[in-house]
């Protein structure tokens, strides 16, 4: 048996979290168009036949700052060193601008295998790939490079089949069913953040976090109950949030109730959402170490 923790890395909205959620076939970190949602090391794990690959999905790579966003790159590095491999996804519809060559110099410094994958394979012109290859033969010499879509699930067999030659020999670390190691509330506050996020536009997105308030199970109606804040960093926000006579709300919390329901399956779920502020959360170490264990 094989066994391997793997690194997912690349600048904002490269694809790796809908990678991540192709190879595990199931939801475990959100996506989003907006770039840099996934604020926490996740974990999604896959296992098959040959053994067993734990992965860690980084958050997006980016040159700032601001507390929040030096708190993501140290995450990011971090599981770069501790893991036994590196997957380097690359968006092939971006050139490479500052952020690029920052993330790929501290990539090459390291000394756990790496394997580069050209993401969205499935609208790539051939000008874009020639320049993402020459790039990486450039500061990654040496360095498997694949082509994938993640979104379509392209080229991602081979992606498994590159990490299998890498992954060292151990026993499985997860039972072979596992998909995930996230704690239940995590996940229900990362569904809900989810549509959130996808609901608001500019820079609302990256104001928002959810905490779950409470969760309880009511035998006698077989009813999970599930109270959650939305949290955004100002009054205003609060108002774009709720969305008019409550629109955004109720669109956000019948979006994440079929995903919620698959967890609790066989109980009836309520819901019940609620919108706070609370002023420059981001910046606030208390909170921030609530949201990013
Ligand atoms: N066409 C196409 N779009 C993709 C592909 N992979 C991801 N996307 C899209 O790219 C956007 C960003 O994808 P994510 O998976 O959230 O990116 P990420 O790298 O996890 O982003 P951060 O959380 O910001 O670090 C989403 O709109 C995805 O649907 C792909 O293979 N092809």
């Amino acid at each position: 048996m094989k066994c391997a923790t793997v690194a997912i890395i690349g600048r904002p909205s490269a694809g790796k979290s809908t990678l991540l959620n192709t190879i595990c076939e199931m939801k475990v970190s959100i996506t989003a168009s907006t770039p840099q949602t996934t604020r926490n090391a996740i974990r999604g794990i896959y296992t098959d036949a040959r053994g067993q690959l734990i992965f860690t999905d980084t958050p997006g790579f980016h040159l700032s700052e601001k507390t929040l966003n030096k708190r993501l790159q140290d995450t990011a590095l971090k599981s770069l060193e501790e893991s036994d491999a590196v997957l380097y996804i690359i968006d092939s519809k971006r050139s490479a601008g500052e952020e690029e060559l920052a993330l790929v110099s501290h990539i090459a410094k390291i000394k756990t295998p790496v394997i580069c994958v050209i993401n969205k394979a499935d609208i790539i012109r051939d000008s874009e790939e020639e320049a993402v290859k020459a790039f990486l033969a450039e500061h990654l010499p040496d360095r498997p490079v694949l082509k994938a879509s993640a979104k379509l699930d392209e080229g991602v067999d081979e992606i498994l089949i590159e990490l299998f030659k890498i992954a060292p020999e151990g026993e499985l670390l997860y039972p072979p069913d596992a998909y995930t190691d996230q704690n239940l509330e995590f996940r229900i506050s990362e569904i809900i953040r989810e549509k959130a996020i996808n609901l608001v536009t500019e820079e609302i997105p990256h104001a928002i976090y959810v905490t779950i308030e409470d969760i309880e199970h009511t035998e006698a109606t077989n009813t999970i109950w599930i109270r959650a804040a939305i949290i955004v960093e100002r009054d205003t926000q609060k108002g774009i949030v709720v969305g008019k006579g409550g629109a955004n709300i109720t669109k956000i919390r019948k979006g994440a109730e079929p995903e919620i329901r698959q967890i609790f399956s066989g109980k009836k779920l309520r819901l019940d959402l609620r919108v706070k502020a609370q002023d420059k959360w981001r910046n606030n170490s208390v909170v921030l170490d609530k949201i990013l264990r």
